[in-house]
């Protein structure tokens, strides 16, 4: 099938839809000003129970490589947190730059991390499929963790090790292991940050951020390509969407 947004998402929308117009009121990434959220103590802590067996394969969509899991099943779920309903695990990606100075897509008080992991996930509960999610309010749930460069982090290699592969099969891969297990997290309702950066999603991103080591962000990320076989090279980096204004939003906190 096709790996390319604009036919999977073509940017004309319903016309009655308002939310998936870009220049929207909820768009993403945004600045998290650590002083103005707003802690919210009937925010529930956020379950997650993936079942590693319902990973499928890792591949280079043109944006980022990206982890795609079987979600025909409740098996890989999040529930809680912010959410009203549970949300199936569909995909997870980064976003990194060319040098550890930017990466991260969502910055803390104006301050970049060099990547961050996006786990993906739809409301099947509400939305026969994951395409409908997306154009609806309540359709997206992201949840985001920063990377920091720090000590080696084992469950990151196992991805690593097959970036120059790409097209590597994977067998089974726990994403909670990228997930921090401090629970405090941030919550706003924001968009989706690559086409079609439709406002359907809850962002959840997480306090802490995960510690990965040097080589693992600038060998592996940075080794990749966003052109395809034959095609003059152009290395994939840079790939996070500029901040977006605020506009009429709070971002809620799940801890003092
Ligand atoms: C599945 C998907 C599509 C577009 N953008 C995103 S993102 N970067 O907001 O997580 N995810
Ligand atoms: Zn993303």
């Amino acid at each position: 099938e096709s790996h390319d947004w604009n036919v999977l998402f073509p940017l004309t929308s319903h016309a009655s839809s308002p939310l998936s117009i870009p220049g929207g009121t909820r768009q993403s990434p945004i600045n998290i000003q650590w002083r103005d959220s707003v802690y919210d103590p009937f925010l529930k802590p956020l379950k997650i129970s993936y079942d590693p067996s319902t990973c499928l394969h890792i591949w280079n969509n043109g944006y980022s490589f990206l982890v795609e899991f079987d979600d025909s099943t409740d098996k890989s779920i999040i529930m809680g947190g912010p959410l009203e309903n549970q949300y199936r695990l569909k995909q997870f990606h980064f976003h990194w730059g060319a040098i550890n100075e930017w990466g991260s897509e969502h910055t803390v008080d104006s301050k970049f991390y060099p990547a961050e992991l996006h786990l993906v996930h739809w409301n099947a509960v509400v939305y026969p499929t994951f395409e409908e999610a997306v154009m609806e309010g309540n359709g997206l749930a992201v949840i985001g963790v920063f990377l920091k460069l720090g000590k080696h982090h084992e469950g990151l290699q196992t991805l690593v090790d097959a970036l120059p592969a790409i097209k590597h099969k994977f067998d089974v891969f726990d994403p909670s292991c990228l997930i921090p297990s401090c629970p405090d997290y941030w919550t706003y309702a924001g968009s989706l940050t690559t086409p079609p950066l439709t406002e359907s999603v809850t962002w959840i991103i997480k306090k802490k951020p995960i510690e990965v080591d040097e080589n693992q962000v600038s060998f592996a990320f940075r080794m990749l390509l966003f052109t395809s076989d034959g095609e003059e090279e152009k290395r994939m980096v840079d790939n996070f969407r500029p901040l977006q204004p605020l506009m009429d939003r709070t971002v809620r906190s799940s801890f003092q």
